[in-house]
């Protein structure tokens, strides 16, 4: 379980992380996301005890970082590829760790297996791809058994397989019951992984939800309408509206009307009542990518806010 109690990061007059209260669960994907700049990865040092926070607190299992027993078997990391030295050998680098850990050599070899580095592991860092060194990145994080597991950006510059390996691991590492904090820019990708997402803008965090839950309400539908004559069609379906509020009628930039609050039969019937003619009528879902970036953009203003909130 990961815990942050009104977490705040200053650098100068730049506030990284601002005030961000939440708990990660274990025994689920947690997504983190946020745009670049966010203060995901400031966050995630600060559970590390990487970063000092100017406020608040970054706790692990109810401790911080430099409380745990023993660190590295209660939290593994995969902040960013490339820590391990590029003249040692991958199982050298992991062989070095297990040593400090007080780790059998048989753990290493274990875990290259896991990442599928074992052909590999007696090449020297330095000659890996972004993929095999992300690979050691997970089984660095994996050496010692831990429980939470924060990966940041996990997926950056993998090819198709490694990301779906990426995922197949992230999915099993929670079914297993571990605490798993994924972060990424990308609604796209963390959509696919995780159970539940945090949503952080600016240093905000605003939203705190499961996935399911912000699909259904983020994911509002509409209709499409495309009419020569759009005038009075927008003046009609305004009409039939009157002062129901969940109505309204915008013109998109290719001349359609989008018509939220009414079914494409409505809508169609309306045309037909007030005789304009429509060439095209469809209904469409607005994508949770969209949403996320329309959320995240005006985040600054914005305090967390629950799926139902952000659309009321
Ligand atoms: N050491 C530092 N000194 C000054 N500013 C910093 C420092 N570290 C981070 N920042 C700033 O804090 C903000 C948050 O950065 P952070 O790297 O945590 O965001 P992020 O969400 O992880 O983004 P990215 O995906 O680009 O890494 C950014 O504006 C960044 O420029």
């Amino acid at each position: 379980m990961l815990t942050a109690d009104r977490l705040t990061k200053r650098h100068g007059p730049r506030t990284a992380v601002d005030g961000l209260s939440f708990t990660v669960a274990p025994g689920r994907v947690t997504g983190f996301l946020g745009p670049n700049g966010a203060g995901k990865t400031t966050t995630m040092r600060m559970f590390l005890d990487l970063v000092r926070p100017t406020s608040g607190r970054a706790l692990v299992d109810g401790r911080r970082y430099g409380e745990l027993a023993w660190p590295a078997r209660e939290v593994g990391a995969l902040l960013e590829a490339g820590s391990a030295h590029p003249g040692r050998t991958g199982r050298a680098h992991l062989r070095a760790k297990a040593h400090v850990c007080g780790l059998p050599r048989i753990r290493v070899e274990e875990v290259l297996d896991e990442v599928g580095l074992t052909a590999a592991a007696g090449r020297r860092v330095g000659g890996y791809s972004l993929g095999m060194r992300q690979r050691l990145g997970v089984a660095d994080a994996l050496l010692a058994d831990p429980g939470v597991l924060l990966f940041d950006e996990p997926v950056n510059g993998l090819d198709l397989d490694g990301v779906r390996w990426m995922r197949e691991l992230t999915r099993r590492l929670a079914d297993q019951g571990r605490t798993v904090l994924v972060s990424s820019h990308l609604m796209s990708e963390v959509e696919q992984v995780a159970d539940h997402l945090l949503v952080v803008g600016r240093g905000r965090l605003v939203a705190d939800a499961p996935v399911q839950e912000l699909i259904g309400a983020w994911s509002h539908a509409h209709v499409v309408v495309h009419s020569p004559r759009p005038g009075p069609l927008r003046q009609c379906l305004e009409r039939a509206a009157g002062t129901d509020a969940r109505v309204r009628v915008e013109t998109s930039g290719d001349g359609a009307l989008r018509v939220f609050g009414l079914s494409p039969e409505r809508v169609g019937d309306l045309a037909h009542e007030a005789g304009t003619p429509v060439h095209g009528l469809w209904s469409q879902r607005a994508s949770l990518e969209q949403a996320y970036l329309e959320l995240t953009e005006n985040s600054v203003e914005h305090e967390a806010r629950t799926p139902e909130e952000v659309h009321a």
